[in-house]
């Protein structure tokens, strides 16, 4: 359903623009209706910009990103609209996609407008009730209120009420779990789940591995813009091939470890090299299991 290939992209930095950042190195992964496809790696690997390049919040370099098989890397303004009744995100801070001085609830009123001016306010109410329920929100507890008078994960549940009103195809979510409290948590990834099983592609961008673990079925492990391994999560997390993957996924506290419980030393990895250059390539190790050979 929504595949990228061979994609790059590099941020101009530094004075005037004077240098290059080469933030995602040659990465190709896709995902499939009614699947969770989780992206993990140490800050600054390149997982968001992979997400802002599927929202096309920032152009591709190199590459092309297709869903349903038509690219839709460079679209011009119209065809981005149509794009985005299909593919919407989610992000980290919910607090940053409301305006502080309108209603929480105008995202769905500015919808409306964009995609759906042909339906009647009432019906549209209606819609918007109905989606809300379907996130577990209680649309009296939450209509007519302004951020600040909503919770962190009743305006996440928004954003993603919101977006379902577009019927889309894929959401991008980076790092919406990160900033709830556990409880919160575990209710928004439910939602997730059951949002899978409606048939939604989720990519879901995360720092936490054991969330990557609880959620998807395949997972893409990144190192400086390029990805070390990816497959089957199970596949990856107890069988991992790429020293980079030993250490990340050694250095998750256990619950009933302690730190001073025989401490696992690291693996020494390959430094970061030069970013123009292709990243090592992916070998297969197992049965829908990739490593980077280097
Ligand atoms: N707009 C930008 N201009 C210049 N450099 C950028 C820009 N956005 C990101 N970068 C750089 O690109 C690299 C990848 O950043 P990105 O945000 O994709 O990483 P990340 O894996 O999502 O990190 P984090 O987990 O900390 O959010 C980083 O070195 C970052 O500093």
């Amino acid at each position: 359903m929504l595949e990228l290939k061979n994609v790059w992209k590099s941020y101009r930095v530094g004075a005037l623009g004077s240098k290059r950042l080469v933030a995602v190195r040659d990465v190709s992964i896709d995902i499939a209706p009614g699947e969770v496809l989780s992206v993990v790696g140490e800050s600054g690997s390149g997982k968001t910009t992979i997400g802002k390049m599927v929202l096309q919040l920032t152009s591709v370099s190199r590459g092309s990103i297709l869903l349903d098989g038509a690219d839709v890397t460079a679209k011009g303004h119209a065809q981005r609209k149509e794009y985005y009744r299909k593919v919407q995100g989610v992000f980290q801070d919910p607090f940053s996609s409301y305006n502080p001085i309108f209603k929480a609830d105008r995202v769905f009123e500015t919808l409306r407008e964009s995609y759906h001016p042909q339906v009647k306010k009432a019906e549209w109410n209606a819609r918007v009730e109905e989606v809300l329920q379907s996130v577990r929100l209680d649309p009296g507890s939450v209509l007519g209120k302004y951020p600040h008078q909503l919770s962190g994960g009743q305006l996440q549940r928004m954003l993603i009420a919101r977006a379902l009103l577009l019927d889309i195809k894929v959401l991008v979510a980076d790092e919406i779990i990160s900033m709830l409290d556990a409880s919160t948590r575990i209710d928004v990834l439910n939602l997730l789940a059951e949002l899978r099983e409606r048939g939604l592609g989720v990519l879901f961008i995360t720092h936490d591995l054991s969330l990557a673990n609880y959620i998807s079925e395949r997972v893409v492990i990144m190192r400086h813009g390029a990805v070390v391994e990816m497959g089957e999560t199970g596949k990856v997390f107890t069988d991992p091939q790429h020293p980079y993957s030993r250490n990340l996924l050694g250095s998750v506290p256990q619950l009933h470890r302690k730190w001073s419980d025989d401490p696992v030393e690291p693996e020494a990895l390959q430094p970061d090299g030069d970013r123009e250059a292709d990243p090592a390539p992916l070998v297969k190790v197992g049965d829908g299991h990739w490593a980077a050979a280097g």
